[in-house]
């Protein structure tokens, strides 16, 4: 296992991925771990939607619809695993909503680090009609909450490299208070 260090360093998006994908027990593995994100009054303000298979082409209808198409969307067809990340706003708590967006944003980022580090294609896609209503009803979500999106995870396809990013220049995006 790689460091938390490492596997940062390490990580890229797979805008393709092969029909493989982790198990649904994988998955409650990972999510076990990447739900330890820092959550201001432990509110857990998210929760994840698996699709898989028939779910996928739901989705795909429910694009469609939002965009004001007839038929069946193929993008959700472009990974085995679709995780829907849902952001779930506490009403009672003082804690306002954009911090709880952080959480939740926080829990994706890093079940895509955890499924990358173990050897799994991620990328994270939204799109115009992430927060429209066709979507909101296909997933079924609550007056308060709210979609962020959709993690496409996948196996990594052997004919591709790893293609590592250009490390970022750090120095250039820390500085002290002016
Ligand atoms: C919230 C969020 C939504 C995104 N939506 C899209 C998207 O719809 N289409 C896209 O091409 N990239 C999208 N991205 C960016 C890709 O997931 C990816 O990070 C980007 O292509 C850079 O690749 P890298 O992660 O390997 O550096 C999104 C990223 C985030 C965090």
């Amino acid at each position: 296992m790689t460091s938390a260090y490492e596997a940062a360093r390490a990580r890229r998006s797979w805008s393709r991925v092969t029909d493989e994908a982790p198990s649904h027990d994988e998955l409650v593995r990972i999510v076990s771990a990447a739900g330890r994100v820092a959550d201001h009054s432990s509110l857990r303000p998210w929760r994840l939607i698996e699709l898989r298979g028939d779910d996928r082409l739901r989705l795909g209808r429910a694009l469609n619809k939002a965009e004001g198409k007839r038929g069946v969307s193929t993008k959700p067809l472009r990974a085995p695993l679709l995780i829907a990340v849902v952001a779930s706003y506490s009403k009672k708590s003082k804690v306002p909503r954009w911090e709880q967006e952080a959480v939740a944003s926080g829990v994706a980022h890093m079940v895509s680090l955890l499924l990358d580090e173990a050897g799994w294609g991620v990328f994270w896609r939204t799109g115009s009609a992430t927060r429209s209503k066709p979507i909101a009803k296909a997933h079924k979500l609550g007056k308060r909450e709210e979609l962020l999106g959709w993690l496409y995870v996948g196996g990594k396809p052997l004919d591709r490299d790893s293609g590592r990013r250009k490390a970022i220049d750090a120095e250039a995006f820390i500085s002290r208070m002016p």
